[in-house]
């Protein structure tokens, strides 16, 4: 079912890239983690004068049939609720991309809701929310396959308008959960210490998710040596759209930004069918939500920022875009020793 085809970037230029940064007018190492994104991003684009075009985020929301369990302090219409803020400015997202002039894309991946005909939200919609993994299969294969499909086809489309850097967001009621599980199956870690307190449930309502996941886990468990059949169990068809689009931006030789927990779980995903993505992914910020950190270390991932975000929609993505934009910066525009007849070390 999945043809992607992703290779990892040829590394022969890698002396090149390093000796540019090596002779700019600086200590060796002085820009530290700056230096290893220009090296990054350098290779995606096999060049030593890279450059960012058409920055972009794409925000896929959907429903989940488990929020009916009460795994989220928030009722289930806040996924539609909160699509009306992306698309009236109000959002977290809304201001961060506006701020720093990023491309910002809502999609309907499957909310539970009747949108009238809005000329900015892109419909995609697979269906009115998933099924109820507690009881059912999340999705369908064919489901599966149509939010696949979407995602892929959405990349491309900003591939072909000139983007070649992209986040992706997601918006749905129930996702830390879907991602939690994913979590548990793809890393083995217990599934207790993958799940945190999400939109912030109390100390009940984390008992309460904790033994609804596990008995999610447990009837889903004999398609753990599967990942994507445990995939289509418990995930949301905004994850779905959401592992196209990562596969696709890959493929396509895109930088390809992470955000928090739940678009990280789609990674973890992603990374299990092709290793490769691994050159293309940048991690923009390691999130509050308990698990995170041990599931970004499963994937060896150093991400940028720390800032105990706990959103998602694509936040960090965007916070975290103006720093990506300076490890671009200084390999383009900085001064070498020689330029800049600086003395170097003696
Ligand atoms: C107002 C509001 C805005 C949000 N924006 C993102 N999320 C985040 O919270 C949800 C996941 O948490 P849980 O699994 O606990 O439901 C997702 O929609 C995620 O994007 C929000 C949540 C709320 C309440
Ligand atoms: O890290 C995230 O993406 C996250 C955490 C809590 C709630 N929503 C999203």
């Amino acid at each position: 079912m999945l043809d992607f085809h992703i290779h990892q970037p040829d590394s022969s230029l890698l002396e090149a890239i390093k000796h540019k940064i090596d002779f700019k007018t600086k200590p060796l190492g002085a820009l530290g983690r700056l230096e290893d994104l220009s090296k990054k991003i350098c290779l995606i684009q096999q060049t030593t004068t890279p450059e960012l075009t058409h920055p972009t985020i794409l925000v896929f929301a959907g429903d989940h049939g488990l929020a009916r369990e009460g795994v989220s302090a928030f009722p289930q219409e806040v996924t539609h609720q909160m699509v009306m803020n992306f698309l009236a400015g109000g959002a977290a997202i809304s201001v961060f991309c506006k701020l720093h002039q990023l491309n910002l894309q809502i999609i309907d991946a499957g909310v539970n809701y009747t949108f009238e005909t809005l000329p900015n939200l892109i419909n995609k919609k697979v269906g009115y929310g998933t099924k109820n993994s507690l009881t059912e299969e999340a999705m369908t294969p064919q489901e599966l396959e149509q939010a696949i499909q979407a995602g892929t086809q959405l990349v491309l489309q900003q591939r072909e308008s000139g983007c070649n850097i992209i986040g992706f967001g997601e918006m749905g009621i129930g996702n830390t959960s879907a991602a939690s599980l994913l979590m548990a199956a793809l890393t083995g870690i217990s599934i207790n210490d993958c799940i945190g307190r999400g939109t912030g449930v109390d100390e009940k309502g984390l008992a309460h998710k904790v033994k609804i996941l596990q008995a999610v886990y447990d009837h889903h468990q004999d398609k753990t040596s599967d990942p994507m059949a445990f995939f289509r169990s418990v995930a949301g068809y905004e994850m779905a759209m959401m592992l196209g689009a990562m596969l696709q931006a890959a493929e396509s030789k895109m930088i390809l930004l992470v955000d928090g927990f739940i678009a990280s779980s789609v990674y973890l995903m992603a990374h299990r069918l092709y290793p490769a993505i691994e050159a293309y992914a940048i991690f923009c910020h390691q999130s509050n939500e308990q698990g995170h950190s041990k599931m970004l270390e499963s994937v060896s991932a150093n991400s940028i920022l720390h800032l105990d975000l706990r959103l998602g929609e694509g936040t960090g993505c965007a916070l975290a875009y103006p720093l990506i934009q300076s490890s671009v910066a200084f390999i383009n525009d900085m001064a070498s020793f020689e330029s800049a007849a600086v003395s170097q070390k003696s």
